[in-house]
């Protein structure tokens, strides 16, 4: 499970559909405008990067939420194996008419390691394959000649992907570039040419390479947005998504649609992108592995839950979003809920109503978290 850094939360008991939204602390994009057409909500160019091959032509079934599934990983058992050094070669000068050429079989060379890397263009874990091998070392040869090394075997993984090895974490990719040596190439053999010495003017001994090391790593993508949306099953958090966005998670009158995170992109003016999560329904009890209980959360049960799973979760930036407003019920208890809670943007992911609002005030939230993390001197996320 990803541990998204923004949520969403709604309380159907206040207001049906009542969503709050947080912007993560972990990430951020650089601050710019919306773009000018808002004539709709729906006008804005938004797009999806990891889902984009899911998008819905006319005609066609919308895909079912199992297999909206398969197209993002989040975790990931891999095994690397590094290359296996080339072996040294045993053998002797021969010319003519010279009787003693002296030892001169090369050394093997070295096995490639295998490398993850974190990229900015790989999305998702899917791409990685569940096991790796190295490249091997060439062996050695005659005259001296020393084998080549293997290359270097590049595995792409996203950007924020956590390096476990059993429940050590190894690494912790959350730089784009970064690089971790997931599995070292087997050194190569010597050749007999390198055992030569006073004593020992004619060395027959020539030794095999090592082979590659062999490790069982778990990859776990830690942040997957910049933004995410928690609160109750059926608030309407998908919707909402799809309504800023190009992604098309699963939308359904049931609870519990949504069984695992989607990602949205949201785009604003100048290319900047703000990545923008769903995830599953949150239910009392949520932290404790809690199924759906009887009663709806308020959104201090919420808060609670969200302390539950990470402490001051709940006091990252956030705004408490009212779907539904479409609905006379909900749009009757919305001075109610004004009164209650403060700031609440009040909107409809089925019209459109009110999209802006929620869209610029993210952009705000952006716009405050950049420039913190860039006095911090780190670098926010970039999509
Ligand atoms: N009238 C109205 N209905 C909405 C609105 N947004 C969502 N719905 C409906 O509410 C239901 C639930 O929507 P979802 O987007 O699947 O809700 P969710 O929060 O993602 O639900 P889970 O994935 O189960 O947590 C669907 O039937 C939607 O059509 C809205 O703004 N107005
Ligand atoms: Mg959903």
């Amino acid at each position: 499970m990803i541990p998204v850094r923004l949520f969403s939360a709604s309380s159907q008991t206040l207001l049906e559909g009542l969503a709050q939204w947080t912007p993560s602390a972990q990430a951020s994009l650089r601050p710019c405008r919306l773009l000018p057409q808002q004539a709709s909500p729906r006008m804005l160019s938004v797009g999806c990067v990891d889902h984009a091959k899911r998008q819905e032509t006319p005609g066609k079934k919308p895909l079912s939420e199992k297999k909206l599934k398969r197209y993002f990983v989040d975790h990931r058992r891999v095994l690397v194996r590094g290359g296996n050094g080339g072996s040294g070669v045993s053998c002797f000068h021969s010319e003519p008419r010279k009787e003693f050429g002296g030892p001169d079989g090369g050394d093997g060379g070295n096995g490639g390691h295998v490398i993850l890397r974190a990229d900015q263009q790989v999305k998702s874990l899917s791409s990685v394959l569940s096991q790796y091998q190295g490249f091997s070392g060439e062996d050695g040869g005659r005259k001296n000649c020393f084998g080549r090394s293997g290359a270097m075997l590049f595995v792409r993984v996203p950007v924020g992907t956590l390096v476990k090895e059993g429940s050590e974490v190894v690494a912790d990719l959350s730089q784009q570039g970064q690089e971790y040596i997931a599995a070292l190439g087997g050194a190569g053999g010597k050749g007999n040419r390198f055992f030569l010495a006073n004593d020992n003017r004619a060395p027959v001994t020539c030794t095999p390479g090592e082979p590659g090391q062999e490790r069982i790593l778990h990859l776990e993508l830690k942040t997957v947005a910049h933004a995410g949306m928690v609160g109750f099953p059926n608030a309407g958090k998908s919707s909402l998504l799809r309504a800023i966005s190009n992604a098309k998670p699963a939308v359904a009158s049931y609870p519990f649609t949504t069984l695992k995170p989607h990602v949205g992109i949201v785009h604003y003016e100048g290319h900047q992108q703000v990545a923008v999560a769903d995830i599953p329904g949150i239910i009392r009890g949520a932290h404790q592995d809690k199924g759906l209980g009887l009663s709806f959360l308020q959104v201090e049960d919420l808060k609670y839950e969200l302390e539950k799973y990470e402490e001051g979760l709940s006091e990252r930036p956030h705004v408490v979003v009212a779907n539904k407003i479409d609905l006379p019920q909900a749009r009757a208890h919305l001075p109610q809920l004004q009164d209650h809670l403060g700031q609440v943007i009040a909107l409809s992911a089925v019209t459109g109503e009110n999209l802006e609002q929620l869209l610029l005030h993210l952009q705000v939230l952006h716009r405050a978290y950049v420039e913190a993390e860039l006095k911090r001197g780190s670098q926010p996320l970039r999509w």
